[in-house]
């Protein structure tokens, strides 16, 4: 397994114009090609859905489907859509056990999105909705074809780029989302479909213990 620590100084020691590293780490490989192959099967009979969201006052399909699972309480809230999580999969259960034994990071939920072909896409986002344990990492797994994934620092805009290939693993450490914003841009020439797994911690009943779903 090679880890690699990206960025992980907090600034950098350029004199005159210091540029800004995001904490993160990315783990290349992290899965084998059994367990990519034993995700993705899973994650073909997972029930996507694609909501849409209001933008401006109208309303749009998001570019890509998502599914939530997790623990008993641990709900969602995206784009203002409640999302009420699923009970885990068997083998999104396993990948979850395995970040506990390996880095002792210890989600109650993960949101799974899939990518069609390179049409779909994730705007500019940080991972800052309120039911989300403060301090927390967030954990992202890729499956499938390999797409860039960029950060941007929110006060400077400088970017990074960085390829996510299939089992690679990349933790986004507290506190990036409150300086940094990412995206999966769209890559026409993509055509095989990606999942990419993000394990959260959410704070449980956070959306009250019965909620309106
Ligand atoms: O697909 C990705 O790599 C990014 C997913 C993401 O940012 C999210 O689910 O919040
Ligand atoms: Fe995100």
């Amino acid at each position: 397994m090679k880890q690699q620590v990206l960025f992980n100084d907090r600034e950098a020691d350029v004199a005159h114009s210091p540029i800004i590293y995001p904490s993160m780490t990315l783990v290349e490989n992290y899965l084998n090609l059994k367990q990519i192959e034993t995700l993705i099967l899973e994650a073909q009979h997972y029930s996507f859905d694609k909501p849409n969201i209001t933008v401006y006052g109208k309303q749009y399909p998001i570019p890509r489907q998502q599914v939530w699972f997790g623990d008993e309480g641990c709900d969602y809230v995206f784009s203002s859509l409640y999302i009420k999580a699923l009970p885990w999969p068997l083998y999104a259960n396993k990948l979850r056990d395995k970040l506990q034994r390996d880095f002792g990071f210890n989600a109650n939920g993960v949101l799974v999105n899939r990518y069609n072909d390179g049409v779909d896409s994730m705007g500019w986002h940080s991972d800052d909705e309120p039911e989300i344990q403060p301090r927390s990492d967030i954990v992202s797994v890729s499956l499938g074809a390999s797409r860039d994934f960029f950060i941007r620092h929110k006060k400077t805009q400088q970017q990074h780029k960085i390829m996510l290939n299939s089992g690679d693993m990349l933790i986004m450490n507290w506190p990036m989302q409150d300086e940094w914003e990412h995206s999966l841009p769209k890559r026409k020439r993509v055509e095989a479909p990606r999942y990419n797994f993000t394990f959260r911690c959410v704070l449980p009943y956070f959306h009250g213990k019965h909620p309106r779903v």
